[in-house]
């Protein structure tokens, strides 16, 4: 069934598409994910029309909030139903590994070190686990399966919270002047998006906010940042297409200090971490920003896409050594089984976890908590285990 044919037999108040181009598209209707319907009630048998984009605006998104609906909305139970997916796959993982459970030997190490692997939370923090809990268990004493199932959920819950204890995961502000929050990170992971959930997360605290479009590089950026001011009512600077960002990080930056802006965020292209070129052009920017504004503190948020797993922690480490990166934004946690990642980023790599994406939406965005995290994670394999 075509869209139009789907849209007579439920009329919709309001519809967020997304339109695709594919490459070879020439002319016609380009075909069209349908991102959120909200549907009309009562009544049925009217059409409506959806005004397209012309064919040369590439990649325009086109996103509508109903914040209030979900401003409401409980953070805890909205980081519960986001993590929905890897909670799932825990439980499952667990539970798999539990029925095989025999007796307290080497085998069952290698079995839980496989299952912690597979639960992603990466090789290193599996064999540290692992060596912690053989200790543990026997120290407790732990014979039974639930005993065993309680002394291994605990160490996990508290490795999660402990981690958490030294690390400094808030954002830090300028004392005057305005602040500059760069987001970096390869293609697609999310870092326009954060822009916009952040920028109005923060204006929402009383913050004047100014957006730069320094991503000049993919057709469509500047555009899809537009939009977001747009939505959030923030002004943003832009540069011509191909500018160098550079000067557009430059004009925002007067920008900021000339409206007296409390934070400036910068988008940036999405680069690859082994590409010399962009990560030069990314220190270019970060000498404008110090030159303009010497003594103030930015912060440079690595954006990293929970869906790619190992492949995230992989990209954060060459970051890492590349620039330097003050936290991580972990995006589209809602979408993925693998929530696990968490604590490889932070165990491995010593990076705090600043903020988590759980949706695409203007306020899907949370400060990350560990015990928070811990809590929706594991709990309730703490209350299936009792
Ligand atoms: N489900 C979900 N989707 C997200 C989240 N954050 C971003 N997205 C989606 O991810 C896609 C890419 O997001 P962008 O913000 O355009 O990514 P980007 O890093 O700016 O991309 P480039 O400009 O190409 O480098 C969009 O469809 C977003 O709606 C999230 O937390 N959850």
């Amino acid at each position: 069934m075509g869209l139009f044919d789907f849209f007579k037999k439920k009329p919709v108040k309001q519809v967020e598409v997304e339109i695709l181009y594919p490459s070879n598209w020439e002319n016609g209707m380009p075909p069209v994910k349908v991102v959120a319907v909200e549907i009309l009630q009562p009544t049925p048998g009217e059409a409506i029309d959806i005004e397209l984009p012309k064919a040369d605006t590439t990649e325009t998104e086109t996103e509508t909030e109903t914040e209030t609906e979900t401003e409401t909305e409980d953070a805890g139970e909205k980081l519960d139903t986001g993590l929905q997916k890897t909670k799932k796959t825990w439980s499952e993982r667990w539970n798999a590994f539990m029925a095989n459970f025999r007796s307290v030997d080497e085998d069952f190490f290698d079995d839980l070190e496989e299952t912690l692997i597979g639960a992603d939370v990466g090789a290193q923090t599996a064999l540290q686990l692992t060596d912690e809990l053989r200790d543990e268990v026997k120290l407790q004493n732990a014979k039974s399966k639930q005993e065993i199932s309680e002394v291994i959920i605990d160490k996990l819950v508290d490795l999660y919270r402990s981690q958490g204890v030294n690390e400094d995961a808030s954002m830090h502000f300028a004392p005057e002047g305005p602040t500059v929050i760069l987001l970096v990170g390869v293609n697609g992971v999310g870092k326009t998006t954060t822009i916009g959930k952040l920028s109005a997360y923060y204006k929402r605290a009383g913050k004047k906010v100014v957006l730069a479009a320094a991503d000049t590089f993919r057709a469509g950026a500047t555009e899809q940042l537009v939009a977001w001011g747009e939505r959030n009512d923030i002004p943003v600077v832009t540069g011509s297409s191909k500018a160098d960002p550079a000067s557009v990080v430059f004009d925002g930056v007067k920008t900021a200090i000339d409206t007296q802006a409390d934070i400036l965020f910068v988008d940036t292209a999405g680069r690859l971490q082994n590409n010399v070129n962009l990560m030069q052009e990314l220190s270019k920017m970060k000498r404008i920003i110090t030159r303009e504004l010497p003594n103030e503190p930015q912060e440079v948020l690595l954006t990293l896409d929970a869906t790619t797993g190992q492949n995230a922690v992989q990209q954060a480490k060459l970051f890492k050594d590349s620039t330097d990166v003050t936290g991580i934004v972990l995006t589209k946690l809602d979408g993925t089984a693998k929530g696990g990642i968490v604590l490889p980023i932070r165990n491995e790599l010593h990076l705090p976890v600043k903020w988590v994406g759980l949706g695409e939406k203007v306020t899907d965005i949370q400060p990350f908590e560990a015990n928070d995290f811990a809590k929706s994670l594991f709990g309730s394999l703490l209350t299936e285990s009792k």
